[in-house]
């Protein structure tokens, strides 16, 4: 008979899988196909005590993935809301903060953008940088992993969150922090799916006691958007969708074009260089519609 697990953790082929009770089986997928993430909701044919086998995902309502040139990457499935990790120390790129933000109104989730090791002095000066993505409406939340998460607690309630950043900014140690007993038991999993190998690169989901869950992603460094529609990305930057159709030529590339509405409002001071530039990067890196 197949059961409806969740999976927890996925190591390129094979995956930890979860049944609402808790039991964890080892699985593996029929055919070839493994584009199954972390997070996503699977029908299971149970082979023994152990180990399974992954028939068919359920529908998603989300799935947070970043693609390049090369190749796709899915980082979990049917989140509701991005954890952006930054800490003042080693500094973040604030292009990766937007990728993050603009991937997450690409699929309707939201954003919280969590400032970590609030204990650094170089913390205000990072404040300072991120100010404009508060006003842009963005919430944001300042903590010490090393010393207090508590704060984190009411964010994550409900939600089934995933912690996106690049490395160095926390990630573990505010998992550690949270979840003192689980991070020990998931390596213990992690190693024995890995035959041993001593590793950290995989993204694992936590049930929280106060009914939320939580992805851990491996850090990232880079998030590429390839897969994004380019007809569709003005509308992904809040503060930008109402200029859409505003420029003179309706094709307007927003690059130097006379009566551009988007350079009239950076000209202004309304709009983020950082914003318009992105903007301007993804639309020569994205998908063009077809019609
Ligand atoms: N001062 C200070 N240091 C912190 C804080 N949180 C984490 N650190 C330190 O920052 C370093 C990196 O923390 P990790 O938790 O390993 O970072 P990560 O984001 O998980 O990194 P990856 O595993 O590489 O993705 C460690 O040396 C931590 O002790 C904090 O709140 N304050
Ligand atoms: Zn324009």
């Amino acid at each position: 008979m197949n059961e409806i697990a969740r999976i927890i953790q996925a190591h390129g082929k094979s995956f930890l899988v979860e049944l609402p009770a808790g039991r964890r089986y080892k699985a593996t997928t029929r055919s070839k196909k493994t584009d199954f993430a972390v997070g996503d909701q699977v029908e299971v044919g149970l082979l023994n005590e152990e180990q399974a086998v992954i028939e068919r995902a359920l529908p998603r309502t989300s799935l947070l993935y970043r693609s390049d040139e090369w190749r796709e990457k899915l980082i979990a499935a049917n989140v509701t809301q991005i954890v952006v990790v930054l800490a003042a120390v080693p500094s973040f790129y604030e292009e990766l903060l937007n990728r993050c933000l603009v991937a997450a109104e690409d699929d309707d989730i939201r954003v919280l953008i969590l400032l970590n090791k609030a204990d650094l002095p170089e913390t205000a000066n990072a404040r300072k940088a991120l100010e404009p993505y508060r006003q842009l409406g963005y919430p944001m939340l300042e903590l010490s992993a090393t010393e207090n998460v508590e704060a984190l607690w009411p964010y994550l309630e409900n939600h089934l969150s995933v912690f996106v950043g690049q490395s160095g900014m926390g990630k573990s140690t505010l998992v550690n922090g949270l979840l003192p007993e689980a991070r020990v038991r998931t390596r213990e999993i992690s190693e024995a799916l890995d035959s041993g190998k001593h590793t950290t690169t995989h993204a694992t989901l936590y049930r929280l006691p106060n009914g939320g869950e939580l992805i851990d992603s491996p850090g990232l460094q880079e998030f590429g958007l390839r897969h994004l529609r380019e007809d569709r990305l003005i509308s992904l930057f809040p503060e930008l969708r109402g200029y859409a159709g505003k420029c003179r030529f309706q094709d307007c590339k927003h690059q130097r074009e006379p009566d551009c509405a988007l350079i009239a409002a950076e000209a202004r001071g309304d709009i983020l260089p950082q914003r318009l530039q992105l903007l301007r990067k993804l639309q020569s890196e994205c998908k063009k519609p077809t019609h």
